[in-house]
Formats: C-alpha cells, sequence, structure tokens
C-alpha cells in the first residue's frame, strides 16, 4: 500500500487556559507543533509517558477533537474505528444486540463473522447484559466493533491495559492477523512494551506534547548504537544519551560516519531506544523517511 493514511502538519491542542499541560509544554498545550506521516498499512505503536499527549492526537486522528492550530487528515469517521480508553457501550444492551446495533449502524460493511468470532474466543455468552461484563470482557466487545466496522484505520487507545495475559495474546494476535488480512492501518497506545514490540512495525514516540521520534522500527533501531566502553571523546556523534560508571561509559548515539573507537557497539533494543529518549528530553527529534513530509 502507498501513500499516508494520516498526516500531520504542525498539529496543536490546546484543550484551556491553565488545564491540561503536557510535561514542558506551555500552559494548556496537550499536543503542539506534530508533523509526521503515517504510511497506510502499518501497525504504529504510540508511546510515550503519562500525560504526553497519545490520548489527544488518537481523539484528534479520529476527529473527535478539533486543533486548535496545524491539520491533521485521515480517513473520515465512517473509515475509521476508534476505540477509546474507557470504551463507551450502552450497559443496558446484551453482547448480542450490541453487536447488532454495530450491524444496524454500519450497513453494507458489517463483517459479523468477525464480530462473532471475537466475542465467543473470549467465552462470551451473548445473552450476558453489557453492565454485567468485566472490564477485559467489555475491550473484547469494543474491539468486535471496531473490527467488524472493517475499518482503514484503527484507533486504539491503551486496548489491553484491563485483559489478563493470556486474553491480551490472544486477542493482540488475532488482532494483527486481521490488520494484515486487511491490509487495515493501525495506530495503538500502550505502556507494555512487551505488547507492541512484536506486533508493531512502526513507532510514534510522543513526549511532552511533542513527537520525538517516527518512523520504521527497523530504521530507527538502526539509525542508533549502543555504545560500552571506556569514556572517549562521542564527537563527531550525535549523543542522545551518555552515562559514565567509574571509567565506563555507555552511550547511545546517532552515529555520523563510522564508529572508530574503543567501545564495543550493538543496535539498541526498542526498550532501550525509548528509554534513552525519555530520559534525555533535550535529545534531538528524529523523524525518518516514511514518517516525515
Ligand atoms: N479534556 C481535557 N481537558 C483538559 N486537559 C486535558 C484533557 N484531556 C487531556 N488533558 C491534558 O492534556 C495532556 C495530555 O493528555 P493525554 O490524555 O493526551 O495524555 P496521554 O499521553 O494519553 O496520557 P496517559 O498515558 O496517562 O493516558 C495532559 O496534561 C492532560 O492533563
Amino acid at each position: 500500500m502507498t501513500g499516508p493514511v494520516i498526516e500531520a502538519e504542525g498539529l496543536g491542542k490546546r484543550y484551556g487556559r491553565g488545564r491540561g499541560q503536557a510535561q514542558g509544554q506551555g500552559r494548556g498545550w496537550a499536543l503542539r507543533d506534530c508533523s509526521f506521516q503515517l504510511p497506510a498499512g502499518r501497525v504504529c505503536a504510540l508511546v510515550g509517558p503519562n500525560g504526553a499527549g497519545k490520548s489527544t492526537l488518537l481523539a484528534l486522528a479520529a476527529g473527535l477533537l478539533r486543533p486548535t492550530e496545524g491539520a491533521i487528515r485521515g480517513p473520515g469517521r465512517d473509515r475509521l474505528a476508534y476505540v477509546a480508553q474507557d470504551k463507551p457501550l450502552y450497559p443496558q444492551l446484551t453482547v448480542d444486540e450490541t453487536l447488532r446495533m454495530g450491524a444496524e449502524l454500519n450497513p453494507g460493511r458489517w463483517d459479523a463473522a468477525t464480530a462473532r468470532r471475537i466475542v465467543t474466543d473470549g467465552g462470551l455468552d451473548p445473552t450476558t447484559r453489557v453492565r454485567a461484563l468485566s472490564g477485559g470482557q467489555r475491550t473484547r466487545v469494543a474491539l468486535a466493533l471496531a473490527l467488524a466496522k472493517r475499518p482503514e484505520l484503527l484507533l486504539l487507545d491503551e486496548p489491553m491495559a484491563d485483559l489478563d495475559p493470556l486474553a491480551r495474546h490472544q486477542l493482540m494476535g488475532a488482532l494483527m492477523a486481521d490488520a494484515a488480512e486487511h491490509g487495515t492501518s493501525v495506530v495503538m497506545s500502550s505502556h507494555i512494551l512487551t505488547e507492541l514490540e512484536g506486533a508493531c512495525d512502526h513507532l510514534l514516540l510522543v513526549d511532552g506534547g511533542r513527537i520525538r521520534l517516527g518512523g520504521p522500527i527497523d530504521d530507527l533501531l538502526a539509525a542508533h548504537t549502543l555504545l560500552t566502553g571506556p569514556v572517549a571523546d562521542l564527537a563527531p556523534h550525535t549523543v542522545v544519551e551518555s552515562r559514565t560508571t567509574g571509567r565506563q561509559l555507555t552511550a547511545l548515539i546517532r552515529a555520523q560516519g563510522r564508529v572508530d573507537g574503543p567501545w564495543e557497539t550493538a543496535e539498541p533494543t526498542l526498550e532501550e531506544l525509548l528509554l534513552a529518549h525519555l530520559r534525555s528530553p533535550q535529545a534531538p527529534t528524529l523523524l525518518t523517511e516514511g514518517a516525515t513530509a
């Protein structure tokens, strides 16, 4: 697939005077100066600390919030599905009635077999009312509704947070298989790196209301080098983070040319990359090809 499914340009969201400020941002700005492109067909991990602006970005992409400045372009409401953190469902409806409502609201493209499979795989009784379901069971119903809509873009805000590890593994597998089969673009926020690592091929790291890293995960990892060894001058490389213990240096760099020095070098893991960037707010932003305009 080609072309971006989401394009953001100078995107900013301010909730109101003095409220909702992302750390390091001006008062009221939850998100600011965000410019990126997400190519279609990717499964994108949206990561960042609490209050970074992830939910705000997803709600802007879903068209549920209006930007205060800049713009975000993507599929219209009828071509995307958004599963919010609180997963709003009608508590008085049964599981079956909820799915029937989904079918009525999405005539012509409702995938009833997928919806049924997702709920039955979780052992849910279709006659149970939503209000009697556990948090994790509600998540399953919300994901069944979202997938059966056959969206071009699926926006998931911490979708697996209240699922037990087995259910998370099973549902994540079902989600990824479904997205791959239908070429669905997915953006998924999560604090659980292990959940994202195997499933996602693209990354957006949001911190303090800004995009710090964006692009294909393989490219972002390959653009960084983890060095360990004696303390020595790291010029001309770009240093993301460096720490010394006695005479021992550990650093994450973006190499400018060959790395010649007394160090051992390795490609960082995703966790090492993210932690180094989050510990170093001054590290320069990196948007690799495929993420930027
Ligand atoms: N409706 C709102 N009104 C005012 N401020 C808000 C509102 N929603 C979010 N904010 C603020 O905007 C900033 C970004 O919040 P957001 O929920 O987007 O972060 P997040 O990265 O999703 O956080 P978390 O990981 O904790 O879910 C925070 O400072 C938050 O307090």
